[in-house]
Order: structure tokens, then sequence, then C-alpha cells
């Protein structure tokens, strides 16, 4: 990578205090995190529970701050919470109390501009994640897929760097899941945004994923960087993508290297091999 990357991980480390049983001692998270995302790419990071993803994320929010190491952002250290980072997490967290179009607005509040203009930006932003019409729903009244566009178009709104993506789909049902994976892709080409995505399933690493990075557990150390190529993804053709052999075969790349087998004993691309459903490692 030549021009300077919009996110960079330098060597991060991440320890913990331990609590209880083996008081102390100190617990490694992450070890030796080391990473450069470039503009407008959208980078997965795939893992087994436990190795450190929300550990990840958080050193990127600013909410915690690396053992050692750094982390950049544009080349500049991140040091604390900032909107030049947006956050889109597995439980929606919408204000029950206001609208669609009020949550949104939320994130514009504080930031001096006049009230029509960030009604402007939320109806914009409402309409970008297609929940034109719906403005004036309460959380209540929409689905999990809906509450889940609110919140991306909230993060959306206040126009960050980088968008990061804590398993924002974990909690819904499969083919929600499956059209909101699409809708990611096309506000991603759309907007043209930075996205960090963290995720435990294999194949909604491989089907977003431009890169995918696997983590090994306890520390959690980059276990493998993979490329992804799968030609054009025209978005609604999931289905077929999914049977494609280059997917089949970038999926058993992934699970492979998650279960710690050497590359050499993986399939290549355009090999059809046996699929193996491992959604939760
Ligand atoms: N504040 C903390 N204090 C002590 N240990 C922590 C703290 N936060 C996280 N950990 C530990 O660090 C490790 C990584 O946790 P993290 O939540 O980042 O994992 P994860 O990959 O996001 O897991 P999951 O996929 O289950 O959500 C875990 O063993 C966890 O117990």
């Amino acid at each position: 990578m030549t021009a300077q990357p919009r996110l960079a991980f330098e060597g991060v480390r991440k320890e913990f205090d331990v609590r209880g049983a083996g008081a102390g001692q100190r617990f490694v998270a992450l070890e030796d995190f080391t990473l450069a995302v470039a503009p407008g790419e959208l980078v997965t990071v795939v893992g087994p529970s436990g190795c450190g993803k929300s550990t990840l994320l958080d050193l990127v929010t600013g909410l915690s701050a690396p053992t050692a190491g750094r982390i950049l952002l544009d080349g500049r250290p991140v040091t604390g919470p900032g909107l030049d980072r947006g956050i889109v997490f597995q439980q929606y967290a919408l204000l029950p109390w206001r609208s669609a179009q009020g949550n949104v607005e939320l994130g514009l509040e504080g930031r001096g501009l006049r009230r029509a203009e960030r009604q402007r930006i939320a109806r914009e932003h409402l309409a970008l994640v297609g929940l034109e019409g719906f403005e004036q729903r309460y959380p209540h009244e929409l689905s999990g897929g809906m509450k889940q566009r609110v919140a991306i178009a909230r993060s959306l709104a206040f126009d960050p760097e980088v968008l990061l993506m804590d398993e924002p789909f974990a909690a819904l049902d499969a083919q929600t899941r499956e059209q909101l994976q699409d809708e990611l892709l096309r506000i991603w080409r759309a907007t043209g945004k930075t996205i960090l995505f963290i995720t435990h399933g294999i194949e909604e690493a491989v089907y977003l994923g431009q890169r995918i990075v696997v983590l090994t557990p306890r520390p959690g150390r980059v276990r493998d960087v993979i490329d992804v190529d799968l030609g054009d993804r025209t978005v609604g053709s999931s289905t077929d993508l999914r049977s494609d052999p280059r997917f089949v075969a970038y999926r058993h790349r992934v699970w492979d290297a998650l279960h710690d087998r050497p590359a050499a004993t993986t399939v290549s691309a355009g090999e059809v091999a046996a699929e193996k459903e491992v959604a939760h490692v």
C-alpha cells in the first residue's frame, strides 16, 4: 500500500488486569496486531469468541487505549472518541422515545447545525438505508432489520471517516441478515466509506470483505489476511455468489485459518469442495 492508510494498527497490544482467580496477573487480549486499511476499503475481521474483536473496536473508537503500539487515523494517533469514527453495534442502541428521524438527528445535535439542516441530513440518510416513508416511526414500530438500518443511518449521518461495525447483523434472522449484507455493500459503494466489520460468521466475512483478517484465540493475533477476489459482486445475486466455487474456496480457507490448519491444506480458488457450515467457531 503506497498511499497513507485511512486506519493503521501498529503492533497493537492490549492487556487487562485479571480479577478473581489469578488476580494480580495481566491477561493479554490482543497481541502485535498490525494492519493497514486503505481509504474506501471494506475489511472484515473474523475470529473465535473471546479473541479480542470487541477489544479491537474499543481501541479504534478510543474508548480504551493500547497497552503498547498505536492506532493511526489518517496518520494521526487515536487518543479518544471522535466523530471521525461511526460505530454500529449488534444492539441497535436507539432511543425508544425518539422516532427514526429523531434518532438519526441525535448524532447531529451539538454540531451547531440548524434544525432544518439536521432534518434534511437525517431524511437523506434514512433514504440511503431504504427507510423513506418510515421517518416518523418509533423503534417499537420497526422490525429488527429496520432498527439496524436506522442505526447505520445515524452512524453515517455525521459523515465519519471510518465506519466500525461490531457484529451488526448477528441478532437478525438469516434472511434479513443477507438482505442487510447486500444493503451494506450498496451503501458502501454509494458512500465510499472505509469500513471495519467485525463478525463471527465465516460466510459473512467472505461475502462482505475485500480483505479478511483472521484472528487467533487468546491472545488475538493476526493469523492470516486474505484478499478476496470474487469478480463483479452484483448486489442481489447473493444466492448465486454463495454457491460459487470461488466463494466456497474462500470459506474453506478462512475455516482452515480459524482452525489453525496450515495454508497448504486449503483448497485453491476455483476448486469445488464439500461445504462446511461453521457459523460459530
Ligand atoms: N475490561 C476487561 N477486563 C478484563 N478482561 C477483558 C476486558 N474486556 C475484555 N476482556 C477479555 O479479553 C478477551 C477478549 O474479549 P473481547 O470481548 O474483545 O472478545 P470478542 O472476540 O469480541 O468475543 P465475542 O466474539 O464473544 O464477542 C476476553 O477473554 C475477555 O474476557
